[in-house]
């Protein structure tokens, strides 16, 4: 993705927090504009109680009093005011980020394809564009706010500066030029560590879930590669942090520098105006007057210029987050509702390849699933059968060809209108660490607290019982690592095949979905269940389009119509027996599969025999 200017992005920013936030920023910059006028009130009356000690200028004792009494309210008052603004900003804050991370995800959710969740760019951006979200917006209103309260500040001080020795504002704004210029530089390094450094950030990321993720777990241990993937990891972030500290090392030396040149201006100031003072021109207030203001000034100053450093830094990341939260939609989508499936789907000379320089996976399927009929797809690993129900979800688009839906291209179609009217279980599956009956509840958001369907969808799959048997029933958490709404319920974990069917019981809740998909859903369940998985099949589908994956062809003979598909092009086509009859890659497949029942049959009768 591109850069932005970061004009526009500071702009954007801004406006982010303006939008979330207006009042309590416009309280807050009025509360810190108000503290920025302390240190020259304080330092004025500093001036005059000093004088009046001195005896400089005559003074009673009382008034000599009151202006000690109101150099340290002055100075009291300019402290409440700045951590009043603190607490104001804060809530800005809090207000920014929530209404950050709402508009990202909202995006973010809205992309209707899969291209962009593959795309490693796109997770670096992601990562960046969340951190900035939370991030710059804050650090750029800070900015302002340090803006405003160090332009009152030094508006008010530089007068009594200029009065006490013109020449020293000259030299406060040289260092200053320097500081500004030399930070800038600095900050523009850092944002591009936080780019390059990102892919090594996102690789640690990856060994340390590897490391601690459950599903991880066994292979980690019985192969032992616990060593391995924590030497990576640490190796990843060795690399990132010493990227990072080479930065921060020049980071040190610049600012370093830069104080060093604020405190010889300083010196020089202090030793001319002492020089002036012993020449009787000025007063010892006067002193005490000057070292206030220019420790105030040089102190507002370099915040200022430290602030602007995180803030172009966050400005520039910023450029993330519009790169998400502006992303143009992935798919395009349609308008046409052309109602129920009443001809069926068909695939016309699809090719598709999931990138452009990779190979090409479908090469040209046609293929017809006529409305009402249950289609078999079947075909080797990796013939792209999976490839195909995603392309009919409308995952992606074909890269030429088109799929119809009753003659209608399914980009016309409204992609939740597309989606709603399948219903599908996916190769890989997901089981969602929440409670066991919103697990299957979700296949039906709508209905989401209809527990009377979430039982006949368990019922159906025959997990039923085995809930029933749970802890918790249905309010089971099927998790052994997330607690729930506080709750110290420790969760319980499926087997395998009963996560296999609570995925199937989540798909037969939409019953008004026109296709059901099942790709492999039998791949995990035991004999009884695949058995009596056939017949909850042909009940669920009844009246509805089926399209049904399997490498069992056992369970494809109840197809009307069985497609082989092989390198990515439909080769045969027609009902078990025609393709028996047909004597192709159907009939070997299911050949070699039957043989290794029958040897199976001959050992286990032999084994009886004797
Ligand atoms: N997200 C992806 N990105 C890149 N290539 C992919 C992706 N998904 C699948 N492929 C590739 O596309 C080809 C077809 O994969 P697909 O999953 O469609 O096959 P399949 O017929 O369902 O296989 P199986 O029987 O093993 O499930 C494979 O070569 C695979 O490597």
């Amino acid at each position: 993705m591109t850069g932005r200017s970061p004009r526009r992005a500071a702009v954007a920013a801004l406006a982010l927090a303006g939008r979330a936030a207006a009042g309590p920023l416009i309280a807050a910059a009025l509360v810190t504009a108000l503290a920025g006028m302390g240190p020259a009130v304080a330092a004025w009356l500093s001036k005059l109680l000093i004088d009046g000690l001195a005896g400089a200028t005559p003074a009673s004792p009382a008034r000599l009093a009151g202006l000690a009494a109101a150099a340290a309210a002055a100075t009291g008052a300019a402290l409440a005011l700045g951590y009043a603004a603190g607490f104001l900003h804060r809530r800005a804050e809090a207000a920014i980020a929530h209404r950050a991370q709402a508009e990202i995800y909202q995006r973010v959710s809205g992309f209707g394809g899969l291209r962009r969740f593959e795309d490693p760019a796109f997770a670096d951006e992601l990562r960046l564009a969340t951190d900035a979200a939370a991030e710059a917006p804050s650090v750029l209103t800070n900015f302002l706010f340090g803006l405003v309260r160090s332009v009152v500040t030094i508006g008010s001080l530089v007068g009594v500066v200029v009065a006490v020795w013109p020449p020293m504002a000259a030299l406060l704004l040289v260092v200053t030029v320097f500081a500004v210029v030399a930070q800038l530089t600095v900050a523009r390094r850092q944002a591009d560590v936080a780019r390059a450094v990102m892919a090594t950030h996102r690789r640690r990321i990856a060994y340390q879930e590897l490391l601690t993720d459950l599903r991880s777990a066994k292979e980690v241990r019985l192969y032992g590669l616990a060593g391995l993937f924590r030497d990576r990891m640490l190796g990843a972030m060795r690399t990132a942090v010493s990227a990072e500290l080479r930065i921060q090392g020049r980071s040190a030396v610049v600012q370093g520098s830069l104080s060093g040149l604020g405190s010889v201006a300083l010196a020089v100031g202090a030793g001319l105006v002492a020089y002036r003072i012993a020449g009787g021109e000025l007063t010892p207030g006067d002193f005490a007057l000057f070292l206030a203001a220019a420790t105030a000034v040089q102190g507002a100053l370099l915040g200022m210029v430290n602030s602007l450093q995180d803030a172009v830094r966050c400005t520039r990341l910023f450029g993330h987050y519009l790169n998400v939260a502006q992303a143009p939609d992935d798919l395009v989508e349609g308008t046409v509702r052309p109602g129920p499936l009443r001809t069926g789907i068909v695939f016309e000379d699809v090719w598709f390849r999931y990138d452009e320089s990779g190979p090409w996976v479908l090469r040209g399927v046609d293929l017809v699933i006529p409305a009402g009929s249950s289609t078999g797809l079947v075909g080797r690993n990796g013939a792209g059968k999976s490839t195909l129900v995603k392309l009919l979800c409308r995952f992606y688009d074909p890269d030429r060809g088109r799929i119809t839906w009753d003659g209608v291209d399914l980009r016309d179609l409204p992609l939740s209108w597309l989606r709603r009217r399948i219903s599908a279980t996916f190769q890989d599956f997901q089981t969602y660490e929440l409670p066991v009956g919103e697990n299957i509840a979700l296949g039906d958001v709508e209905t989401m607290h209809d527990k009377g369907r979430v039982v006949a969808a368990a019922r159906a799959v025959g997990l039923h019982d085995t809930i029933e048997a749970l802890p918790a029933a249905y309010d089971t958490m099927l998790s052994r690592i997330f607690v729930f709404d506080g709750s110290d319920d420790p969760g319980v974990q499926l087997s395998g095949g009963q996560n296999q069917r609570l995925a199937l019981a989540r798909s037969l809740l939409r019953t008004d979905a026109d296709l059901l998909i099942l790709d492999e859903p039998s791949s995990g369940l035991d004999p009884v269940a695949e058995h009596d998985l056939a017949e909850v099949i042909r009940r669920t589908r009844e009246g509805r389009t089926g399209l049904h994956i399997s490498h069992r062809l056992g369970t494809m003979r109840q197809a009307d119509d069985i497609v082989v598909l092989a390198d990515g092009v439909v080769v045969e086509q027609g009902t078990h027996d025609a393709l028996l009859a047909l004597d192709g890659q159907y009939a070997e497949l299911f050949r070699l599969q039957a043989a290794n029942y029958q040897a199976a049959n001959y050992q286990a009768a032999e084994a009886v025999a004797g």
